[in-house]
């Protein structure tokens, strides 16, 4: 007789069988949807590139500025194909008047260049600023006066002027009919301790500059630049007059600035740029420069630190022509205005006739002693300076300046209006209000407030 099927081992064959398929289309299961999780990811991180390469400039864009680290800040900004970045160029640089001018201006989170693009903004022309954002003074300060610009529609791109490329793509995006040019190292004893600063910036950067507006912007814009009252150096005869000799720099600053002046020439006669070069005279003024002595001074003669104030080897006092800032504005703009066209073939030509070539100064007309400038900011302040006087040492400063300007007055109406009492009170006054510095008068005024509000309290609980 045939045994009876053994069903208890079928069936556990069945289960172990069910078991297996269960674990097999699990398993299945489990890599198609890690299949799937991995593509994603992959589609995920794809899209994630192409939007940042769509809008790498816009994505260093921090408040309200492009920004990036002093090194990645020209490769991104030239790798970027970005329609954004160049709208954003574009949008700055578009003049709000008819006949309004579209001006780059190189070093425009610097003293100078924050002032004159906000004037240019203001009247209605179109500004791009660059600036490398360098350390030789607080750039703190720097990136306070581009959020600033910011605000007032005025684009500051993080670049340097010896960024050739950059500044080739600048003019490719935007047609610039003028340049004002404004970038530098400035200081006259540093240069004594960074020499090749100077030269890289001054000389170099200038270079650049005239190569790509000569060579490659279409149409050549015109230049205005900043050239120093330090170029007449050792000169005696006063005051200063464009007429006058330059050839006895004081310091490597005057000199490459001298040098600036010789290269505006060959690149006019050559390529027939216009050029128009301002010798500006100490310009001081609101967001001014931290390096320069009455800034430094306000910084130190507020906080109880000895200043040393320089005199001659015979006891005279050093003096200097102190422009303020709103006649220099004034200045360049009527420099911009009165700029006739470049007159060479883009691309490098020969130029189709003389171009024009000028050079100013802008100053004050009236030297003041710097001891002077010294108790002007101790009435301010409200506060006596700690004053070491030292016999002025020889690294590159000069006795005294002093401007003639009646050619900037003759063609484009310069004429300065601010006597240093009153610039430096304009100064002060940013001065703490920016750095927030509890002076005797804001404690006073406060304390009066204060008062006020106690006794109105007073009256009021009385009534
Ligand atoms: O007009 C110019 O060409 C130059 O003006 C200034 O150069 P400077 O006149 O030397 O300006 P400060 O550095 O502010 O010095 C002003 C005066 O204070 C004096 N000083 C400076 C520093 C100090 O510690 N003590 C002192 O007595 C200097 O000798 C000078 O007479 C700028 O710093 C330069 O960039 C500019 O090009």
């Amino acid at each position: 007789m045939a045994s009876p099927p053994d069903t208890s081992k079928a069936s556990k064959l069945e289960r172990y069988n069910s078991y297996l398929r269960r674990r097999v289309s699990s398993a299945k299961l489990i890599a198609a949807s890690s299949y799937i999780l991995f593509r994603a990811t992959l589609l995920a991180a794809l899209l994630l590139i192409f939007l940042f390469l769509l809008h790498s400039p816009p994505l260093l864009f921090s408040g309200s500025h492009y920004y990036s680290s002093p090194h990645s800040n020209h490769r991104s900004l030239l790798s970027s194909s970005s329609a954004a970045w160049e709208q954003d160029v574009r949008r700055s640089a578009t003049p709000r008047r008819a006949d309004g001018l579209s001006v780059l201006v190189t070093g425009a989170a610097g003293f100078v260049g924050t002032h004159c693009s906000l004037a240019l903004k203001r009247r209605g022309d179109g500004v791009v600023g660059v600036d490398n954002f360098n350390a030789y003074y607080d750039p703190a300060l720097k990136r306070s006066r581009q959020v600033l610009l910011a605000r007032h529609g005025v684009l500051v791109l993080d670049a340097d002027i010896n960024n050739v490329a950059l500044l080739a793509k600048l003019f490719d995006v935007v047609p610039f009919s003028h340049v004002l040019h404004l970038a530098a190292q400035a200081g006259v004893r540093y240069a004594t301790r960074n020499p090749q600063s100077y030269v890289a910036s001054n000389v170099a950067g200038l270079v650049s500059l005239f190569e790509t507006a000569a060579k490659h912007a279409d149409p050549q814009p015109s230049i205005v630049w900043a050239s120093s009252s330090s170029v007449y150096g050792l000169n005696t005869e006063a005051p200063f007059s464009e007429l006058h000799q330059t050839d006895r720099p004081a310091s490597l600053y005057a000199a490459t600035k001298k040098a600036g002046e010789a290269i505006a020439h060959t690149y006019n006669h050559i390529y027939g740029l216009s050029i128009t070069g301002l010798r500006f005279f100490t310009v001081y003024g609101p967001w001014g420069r931290p390096d320069m002595a009455y800034f430094s001074f306000t910084k130190s003669i507020l906080s109880g630190k000895p200043i040393t104030l320089f005199r001659m080897p015979d006891g005279t006092a050093v003096q200097r022509d102190f422009t303020f800032i709103e006649d220099v504005v004034k200045g360049c703009l009527g420099a911009l205005d009165t700029a006739k066209k470049s007159t060479g073939v883009a691309g490098g030509g020969k130029k189709r006739g003389p171009a024009q070539l000028r050079i100013y100064n802008l100053g004050n007309t009236s030297p003041v002693p710097v001891a002077k400038m010294v108790s002007i900011l101790e009435d301010l302040l409200r506060k006596k300076a700690k004053k070491n006087v030292v016999t002025l040492p020889q690294n590159g400063d000069v006795p005294f300046t002093h401007a003639n300007v009646s050619l900037a007055e003759r063609d484009f109406g310069y004429r300065p209006t601010t006597d240093l009492a009153t610039g430096l009170k304009k100064f002060v006054k940013w001065y703490v209000e920016y750095y927030g510095v509890e002076t005797t008068k804001r404690i006073n005024r406060k304390r009066k407030i204060a008062g006020e509000e106690e006794e109105e309290e007073g009256a009021a609980a009385s009534a």
